[in-house]
C-alpha cells in the first residue's frame, strides 16, 4: 500500500469506528460484534504503525472510545482511566508475554489473571474512609460525577472501617447488571409491553447514568472491584492490593488466580471457557496483569494502553444448524416476534433450539430461505442469533421465508406502522394474548388483586372462550359447572404459521404408549435434548424397547409416527409434533386427515378439537386421548378461583378504576382521579377544564379518559361491573385524609429522612391533599431535603428553582409539630 493508499484507508477507517464507538458507547446499540469492531481497530493500529507519519493525535486508537454527558457535572481523574490491549489468539498473548519479557530483561515475574467484566467501569474516591465520589471511565481523562447513583448500590461500602485506612484512595470496578436481575426486568417490561433492554451491559451503563436515584436503587446493580490506587499504599503487588480491597470489604469475584507464566495464563484461560457462563455476569475474556508495582513502572504505557496488561478475549462462539421453521408470537401488545426453530445444537455449554429473529427486517436482511443452514452465534446476548446464512447449502428450489400476514393467535390481518420495524396485530379487544395483558392488569395486586386467578388459569379462559374482558371474570360464577374438567394449562402447545397446533413430543409419546409414566419419558427426553426429533423417536424406540414396556405396540406406534410425521411433511417443530398428526393415530384413519388437520388450524386445545369433530369414541379411546391434555380445572381450583373474585369486589373504587387499564392512568392517577370526584358519574361528566384543573392532569390524560369513556364497548364494561357490586363510588368512611394543607401542591423527598421511611413519606403526602412526584421536574412545588440528598439532585433543582424545605418544616405544614 503506498502513502496515499494509505491515508485514504485510516480516514475511512477512523470514520466507521468513531461511528461504531458513538453506537456503542453513547447509543448503548452496536451495529456489529466486538469481534468485527477489534478488526478494524487493528487494522487502523497497523497502518498507523506503518505509516506513522499519518498518525492523527485525535485518532481513535489514540482514545478511550467513550465520553462524557452533559449531564452530570465532570469530574477529572487523578489517574488516567485506560483501556485495554486485545487479543483473541494464544500467539499473540505470548508475543505480548515475550514483550514483557524483554521490556524487563529477565523473565522472573507473576501474572494475575481475572475475568473481563462487561459491564460500566467506575472509579470510586473514598477520603477518611468515606466514599466521596464515584465517576464513570468518560473518556478516559473525565467523566460523570454518578455518585448519587453509585450510592444506592447495596454492596458498594459507604464507609469503611478498619486500621491504617489510608486517608485518601480509590478503587476501581465494574458495575454490572446481574444476569438474574436483566432477565427479571426483562420478563416485567414484555409483559407491560414496554421495549426490552438489549443486553446487562447497556442496562448497567443506561441505570447508571439515570436522573433519579431511587430508580437506580430498584435496579440492583452489583459492582466487582479490580483495582486500588493510592499515594500512601503499604502493597507492592496487585495481589497483595486485592487482598487489601477484600478485607476492606469491597465485593471481589472470587474468579482470579496468581499464576507464575504465561502457560498458566493459558490454562487459567481454557479453565474459565466454559465455567465462565456461570457466574452471575456477563464476560468476554480474561485480563491478565503483571503483579509486581515495580514491574508495570518500568513496562509503562502506550497512548492508551498499560504495556503491563492486556485482555484476552474469547471469539463468541458460533455453530451451524438447520431451519425447521418460523414461529410467530404475539405479545400482550399486539407485537409480533418471529422465531426461528432451529435443529439442536450445542453451543456455548448450551443446546440450543431456537434464536429470535427480532421483526421482517431482520428476516430480510439474512435473505433467510426454507430449510436454509445457518450460523447462530451467543454472544453477549442470552438469547442466541442467527448471523447470517450459508449460502452453499441451500436448496436450489427453496422458497424464501415469508412473513405472515395474518395474526396467528386471531386471525386479523396485521398492520405495520410507518417507520415501525414491528408488525402488530390490531384487534386489540379480542385478540387472545392481548386479552390476556389486560386482565393480568385488571387481577394484579395493584388492582383488583385476585391471586387465585394466575396467567395460565386466565390463558386457559381465555383460548376456551369465557373470558373476553374483565367483566367476564364476574359471569364465572354462574357457569361454574362448565369449567370442571377444562384444560388447565396451555404450556404443552405451541403453534405454527397459520395457526397449525403442535404439541410437545413428550405428551405426545406419553399418549401413544402404554406402561409407561409421563416422569419416564420426562427424563428419556431431558437426556436426549441434543438429538433432532427423527433421532429421538428411534432412541424412543430403543429405550422402551430396553425398559420392556410392552414392546410390540409400543415401538409400533412409534414407527406409525414417524411415517406419518413423514408422509405429511407439515413445518417441524423441535420438541413439538402437529396435534393432527397424532389424533389421526389415535383414530386410525376413520376420520380424513385433512378435516383433522383443518381443524387443529382453527382450536386451541386437544379438548376443542375433539369436540368439534364431534367423534363417537369409546371409553378406552377416550382415556388414551385423554394423556394428551394438560391438567384440567377440578372442585379445588375452581372454589379457590370464586373465592377470591367475590373478594375482590371490596376493593375500592380507586383501585377498580386503575384496574380498568384506561391508557395514562397508573395507580397514582386513578387514585387522585377516585379521591376528586367521588364517583364514576362525576368523573364521566367531568369537562376537559374541569380535568385539567387538577394539579397533575394533563392533557395526554384527558384525551386518553375521554377516548375510553366514549367507547360504547368500556361504557358496558363499567355497567356491568356496577351490576355485579364493584365500587364505583369513594367509601367516605374508609378514606385515609388526614387534612388538606397541602392540596394542589406537589412535592418530592430526597435523601434519607427521620420521621419517614419512603413509603411512608408518600403516603404521608398525599393523606394531606398533595401529590407526590418522583423525579425532580420544574412542576415539583418543593423538595422536602433530606440528609445526604444526592448533588446532582440539588444542583438539578437549583437550576430549576425548585425551593427546598427541611423535614421540619414539612412536619409544621401538616401540622405535625
Ligand atoms: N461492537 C462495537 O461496535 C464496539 C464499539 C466500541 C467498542 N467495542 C468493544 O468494547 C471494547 C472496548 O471497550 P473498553 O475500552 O471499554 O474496554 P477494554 O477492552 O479496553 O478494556 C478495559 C476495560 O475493561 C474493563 N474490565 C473488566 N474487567 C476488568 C478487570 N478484571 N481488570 C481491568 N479492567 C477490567 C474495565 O471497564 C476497563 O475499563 C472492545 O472489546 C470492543 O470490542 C465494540
Ligand atoms: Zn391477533
Amino acid at each position: 500500500m503506498n502513502p496515499q493508499e494509505a491515508e485514504k484507508r485510516i480516514a475511512q477507517l477512523s470514520q466507521e469506528i468513531n461511528h461504531h464507538n458513538n453506537r456503542y458507547y453513547q447509543e448503548s446499540n452496536p451495529e456489529i460484534s466486538d469481534f468485527e469492531f477489534d478488526k478494524l481497530l487493528e487494522e487502523l493500529i497497523a497502518l498507523e504503525t506503518s505509516f506513522p507519519d499519518l498518525l492523527d493525535p485525535d485518532s481513535p486508537s489514540q482514545r478511550v472510545g467513550g465520553t462524557i454527558t452533559k449531564d452530570f457535572q465532570t469530574v477529572e481523574h487523578s489517574t488516567k482511566m485506560l483501556s485495554l490491549g486485545n487479543t483473541y489468539s494464544v500467539e499473540e498473548l505470548i508475543s505480548f508475554d515475550e514483550r514483557v519479557v524483554k521490556g524487563l530483561g529477565h523473565p522472573n515475574f507473576e501474572y494475575f489473571c481475572e475475568m473481563k467484566f462487561d459491564g460500566v467501569a467506575i472509579s470510586i474516591v473514598y477520603e477518611n474512609g468515606r466514599m466521596v465520589r464515584a465517576v464513570t471511565r468518560g473518556d478516559g481523562y473525565k467523566g460523570d460525577d454518578v455518585t448519587a447513583n453509585v450510592r444506592t448500590i447495596r454492596n458498594i461500602p459507604l464507609e469503611i472501617k478498619g486500621d491504617n485506612i489510608p486517608a485518601t484512595f480509590e478503587v476501581r470496578g465494574e458495575i454490572f447488571l446481574p444476569l438474574k436481575e436483566f432477565l427479571k426486568i426483562n420478563a416485567a417490561r414484555e409483559e407491560a409491553g414496554d421495549a426490552l433492554l438489549a443486553n446487562p451491559r447497556n442496562a448497567a451503563s443506561g441505570t447508571l447514568k439515570m436522573q433519579d436515584s431511587s430508580v437506580v436503587a430498584k435496579r440492583r446493580l452489583n459492582c466487582y472491584f479490580y483495582q486500588l490506587l493510592g499515594d500512601e499504599l503499604s502493597v507492592n503487588t496487585h495481589s497483595e492490593a486485592i487482598s487489601l480491597i477484600e478485607k476492606w470489604g469491597f465485593n471481589v469475584s472470587q474468579t482470579y488466580r496468581k499464576v507464575a507464566d504465561i502457560q498458566e495464563v493459558i490454562q487459567y484461560i481454557e479453565d474459565w471457557k466454559e465455567k465462565r457462563f456461570s457466574l452471575p455476569v456477563d464476560t468476554d475474556g480474561v485480563v491478565l496483569k503483571v503483579n509486581n508495582y515495580d514491574q508495570r513502572e518500568e513496562l509503562g504505557f502506550t497512548a492508551k494502553n498499560p504495556r503491563w496488561a492486556i485482555a484476552y478475549k474469547y471469539k463468541a462462539e458460533s455453530a451451524e444448524t438447520e431451519l425447521l421453521s418460523v414461529t410467530y408470537q404475539v405479545g400482550r401488545t399486539g407485537a409480533i416476534t418471529p422465531v426461528a426453530n432451529l435443529s439442536p445444537v450445542s453451543l456455548a455449554g448450551t443446546t440450543v433450539k431456537r434464536a429470535s429473529l427480532h421483526n421482517a427486517n431482520e428476516i430480510e436482511r439474512l435473505d433467510l430461505h426454507e430449510g436454509d443452514f445457518v450460523f447462530v452465534e451467543k454472544g453477549g446476548e442470552i438469547i442466541p442469533k442467527i448471523t447470517a446464512v450459508n449460502p452453499e447449502r441451500r436448496n436450489s428450489n427453496a422458497k424464501p421465508v415469508s412473513y405472515i400476514t395474518h395474526c396467528p393467535e386471531c386471525g386479523t390481518e396485521l398492520e405495520r406502522k410507518e417507520s415501525e420495524a414491528k408488525h402488530y396485530c390490531p384487534n386489540a379487544e379480542s385478540c387472545p394474548p392481548q386479552v390476556l395483558g389486560r386482565i393480568e392488569h385488571f387481577v394484579s395486586k395493584r388492582a383488583m388483586d385476585i391471586d387465585s386467578m394466575g396467567t395460565e388459569r386466565i390463558r386457559a379462559l381465555i383460548d376456551q372462550g369465557f373470558i373476553t374482558d374483565p367483566a367476564d371474570i364476574y359471569e364465572l360464577e354462574a357457569k361454574k359447572e362448565e369449567l370442571l374438567g377444562l384444560e388447565m394449562s396451555q404450556d404443552q402447545y405451541e403453534t405454527e404459521g397459520d395457526g397449525l397446533l403442535y404439541i410437545t413430543l413428550e405428551k405426545a409419546l406419553y399418549a401413544l404408549t402404554e406402561g409407561l409414566t409421563s416422569k419416564q419419558v420426562h427424563d428419556f427426553l431431558a437426556e436426549n435434548t441434543e438429538l433432532p426429533l427423527a433421532e429421538v423417536l428411534k432412541a424412543f424406540q430403543e429405550h422402551i424397547r430396553k425398559l420392556k414396556k410392552k414392546v410390540p405396540s409400543n415401538t409400533g406406534m412409534i414407527d406409525y409416527l414417524i411415517s406419518n410425521l413423514k408422509d405429511h411433511n407439515l413445518p417441524k417443530l423441535e420438541d413439538y409434533v402437529p396435534v393432527a398428526v397424532v389424533i389421526d393415530l389415535f383414530l386410525s384413519r376413520k376420520v380424513d386427515f385433512q378435516q383433522v388437520l383443518e381443524v387443529s388450524k382453527k382450536e386451541g386445545t386437544v379438548h376443542g378439537i375433539l369436540l368439534k369433530l364431534n367423534l363417537d369414541l369409546n371409553q378406552q379411546l377416550t382415556d388414551r386421548i385423554k394423556k394428551l391434555k394438560a391438567n384440567t380445572f377440578q372442585d379445588g381450583v375452581i372454589k379457590n378461583m370464586m373465592e377470591g373474585i367475590a373478594v375482590s369486589k371490596n376493593q375500592p373504587f380507586e383501585k377498580v378504576l386503575f384496574a380498568l387499564g384506561i391508557r395514562n392512568i397508573g395507580e397514582n392517577t386513578a387514585q387522585l382521579l377516585a379521591r376528586h370526584f367521588g364517583t364514576i358519574e362525576k368523573l364521566e361528566a367531568a369537562t376537559s377544564e374541569q380535568l385539567l384543573d387538577i394539579n397533575g392532569v394533563g392533557e395526554t390524560l384527558v384525551l386518553s379518559l375521554q377516548d375510553f369513556l366514549s367507547q360504547p364497548k368500556n361504557q358496558e364494561i363499567i355497567a356491568r361491573l356496577k351490576g355485579f357490586g364493584l365500587n364505583f363510588e369513594v367509601d367516605e368512611s374508609e378514606s385515609k385524609q388526614l387534612g388538606n394543607s397541602l392540596e394542589g401542591k406537589r412535592i418530592l423527598a430526597s435523601g434519607k429522612l427521620t420521621h419517614f421511611k419512603r413509603d411512608e413519606i408518600k403516603d404521608a403526602v398525599i393523606a394531606h391533599g398533595g401529590q407526590y412526584i418522583s423525579s425532580v421536574s420544574k412542576n415539583l412545588d418543593f423538595i422536602i431535603e433530606g440528609e445526604d440528598m444526592g448533588p446532582s439532585k440539588k444542583e438539578k433543582a437549583q437550576k430549576l428553582g425548585v425551593p427546598m424545605i427541611s423535614e421540619e418544616d414539612f412536619l409544621k405544614m401538616i401540622g405535625d409539630v
